[in-house]
Order: C-alpha cells, then sequence, then structure tokens
C-alpha cells in the first residue's frame, strides 16, 4: 500500500484531502501516521496491507513492544524492516502491585528511552517500568477536567503517566508512588516537562502518605476500590474521585460510598480492552 508520513497529530487535516484512499485505513504508530493513498498520486514510502489477524504492538520511543503469545519471527522481521526500532520486546505481563514487566528482548538492546506523547516527554525503560499507550485519550480526558490551581493527589502515580499531564494542565499535583524505578522517572520526567513547581512527590505506600483534603484524587491502579476508604479520608465536598477498575465496579463503589457516609455521583466509562471479555474502565465519583 502507497502511504505519505505525516504526524499522528495532524491527521484530521488531512481526512478530506484528494490523494487519500479512504477505502483503507491509516497506521498510526506513536507520533506518526501513516495515511493510504490513490493511485497516480505521489506517496513517500509503501507498507504491506494490514493483514486481518496481523499483531498489534505498541511504540515505546524507539522500543516495540508485543503483548500476549510469543510473536512470530515473521511478526518481528515485519516490525524490523517497517520501523528500524533499537529494540523489540516480548511482554509477558507484569508482577506484582508494582507492575513490573517480565519481558524478553528479541531483537537490539533495551535501556532508558524517551517516549514523546501528547507533548508530554516520559523518560522510562519498558523492561523495568510499565508504560500503557491504550491510556493516551484518557489521560487527555482528565487534563481537560483540570482547573487552574486544582490541589490533585495521583495516589499511584508510575513515572507521571497521569501526574504529569495533570501538572502541565494547570493543578498542583502530589504524586505519590511505592516503586524506587519509577520514582527515579517519575523526577526526571518532572524536570524534563519544567514542572518542579507544580508538582510534589513522595515515595511510599499512598495508604500511608496522603494529605488532603484534596479537590481531585486520581487511583490508576486496577485494585484502586480497595483503597477507596483511605482516600475518601481526603476529599471535601466537591472533590472528584477518578477510580479504575477492571470491569464496572460501580455497586462496590456506591456501597463503600454508603458506608463511610458520603453522598456522590458517579459515572462509569470504558477506557480500553485488556484481553478478551476484560475491559479497563474509570469511575467518576463527584462528592456532593
Ligand atoms: C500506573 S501503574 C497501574 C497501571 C494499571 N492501571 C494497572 O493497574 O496495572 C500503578 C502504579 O502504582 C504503584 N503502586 C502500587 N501500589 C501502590 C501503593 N500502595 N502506593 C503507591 N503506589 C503504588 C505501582 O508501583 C505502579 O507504578
Amino acid at each position: 500500500m502507497n502511504v505519505r508520513e505525516i504526524p499522528s497529530r495532524d491527521i484530521k487535516k488531512y481526512t478530506s484531502a484528494s490523494w487519500v484512499d479512504t477505502t483503507r485505513k491509516p497506521y498510526v504508530y506513536g507520533e506518526t501516521a501513516y495515511i493510504p493513498v490513490k493511485d497516480g498520486y505521489p506517496y513517500s514510502g509503501i507498507i504491506p496491507e494490514r493483514k486481518r489477524n496481523g499483531r498489534g504492538f505498541q511504540k515505546i520511543g524507539p522500543i516495540i513492544a508485543f503483548h500476549g503469545s510469543e510473536p512470530l519471527d515473521s511478526d518481528i522481521n515485519e516490525v524490523i524492516r517497517l520501523h528500524n526500532p533499537q529494540a523489540v520486546i516480548w511482554y509477558r505481563g507484569h508482577n506484582g502491585d508494582m507492575r513490573i514487566p517480565d519481558t524478553t528482548t528479541l531483537y537490539g538492546v533495551t535501556g532508558d528511552i524517551l517516549h514523546k506523547e501528547s507533548g508530554i516527554k516520559y523518560h522510562l525503560d519498558p523492561t523495568r517500568v510499565m508504560f500503557s499507550q491504550g491510556n493516551r485519550e484518557e489521560k487527555k480526558r482528565i487534563a481537560n477536567l483540570v482547573q487552574p490551581g486544582e490541589q490533585v493527589c495521583d495516589m499511584f502515580a508510575g513515572i507521571g503517566y497521569f501526574t504529569l499531564p495533570l501538572a502541565k494542565a494547570g493543578a498542583h499535583v502530589h504524586a505519590i508512588e511505592i516503586n524506587p524505578d519509577s520514582i527515579t522517572y517519575l523526577k526526571k520526567n518532572i524536570l524534563e516537562n519544567k514542572l518542579t513547581s507544580c508538582i510534589t512527590v513522595t515515595q511510599g505506600d499512598c495508604r500511608d502518605n496522603l494529605a488532603g483534603p484534596y479537590d481531585r484524587i486520581h487511583m490508576g491502579f486496577y485494585e484502586a476500590v480497595r483503597f477507596l476508604s483511605i482516600a475518601l479520608d481526603h476529599v471535601q465536598s466537591g472533590t472528584m474521585l477518578h477510580v479504575h477498575s477492571i470491569g464496572n465496579t460501580t455497586d462496590k463503589i456506591e456501597r463503600i460510598l454508603m458506608e463511610s457516609g458520603y453522598e456522590a455521583t458517579c459515572q462509569h466509562l470504558a477506557i480500553k480492552k485488556i484481553g478478551p471479555g476484560k475491559v479497563h474502565t474509570v469511575t467518576d465519583v463527584r462528592i456532593s
């Protein structure tokens, strides 16, 4: 398929251009989009037609990560040919509450890399700390909700996945993280994005380090519901909590709110599919 390579952020600008072949879908990998070009129009490259059952992968900076079952040699060779990555890794899953990746390097050399997303720079080593591109839209949604000067707590801050977009949107963020490796990247990313004046970092268990009341509490952890009653000790009227889960846990959340004596409104949203029949979700809880 003939394509033109453009920055992904510009994709909407080209939807009605005369040269775009709208019968085919563009490929979007991180910051780059490959737009299918109609016959007879100039193109900048050729990529194979998307295979119906082709392997999906994530591009984290210059590293390509396959998730799920072990990729075939043909999958690996194809991504090397098309994307010339620094390394290709197989991400089998992650371990424990710190979400430490379980990976095998299939090609090249891994290490600290720079990944850019929505104008934010993230330093990380994807074999040491997790990164999910599927949360990109959720980061934008949350950042759009922020009012300048808000006091926000990010209870599971990691390397700054949500902390950095929240701070860039004008919040003051208390970022709590238990994994020392993630803390190292978090501090580096705060400096890199020039957000030192609006983020306070605490290394440790969020259950021991909350210091509310906060205007917003971000709980970006699939088991966030387990931490809800502790978070509720740090809210005030109007506080918004974003409680992540797998599947719909709104009933559980409403029960905890009731038992803790809080009135609130809940809105449940899907973020991404994470496996057969498994959806990563968020419930927005607004305390009355
Ligand atoms: C952002 S990742 C979660 C990604 C995904 N939503 C999930 O649940 O797998 C969660 C982060 O929370 C951190 N974490 C886990 N338990 C914690 C705790 N009790 N206090 C502070 N941070 C914690 C982990 O080290 C990890 O960096």
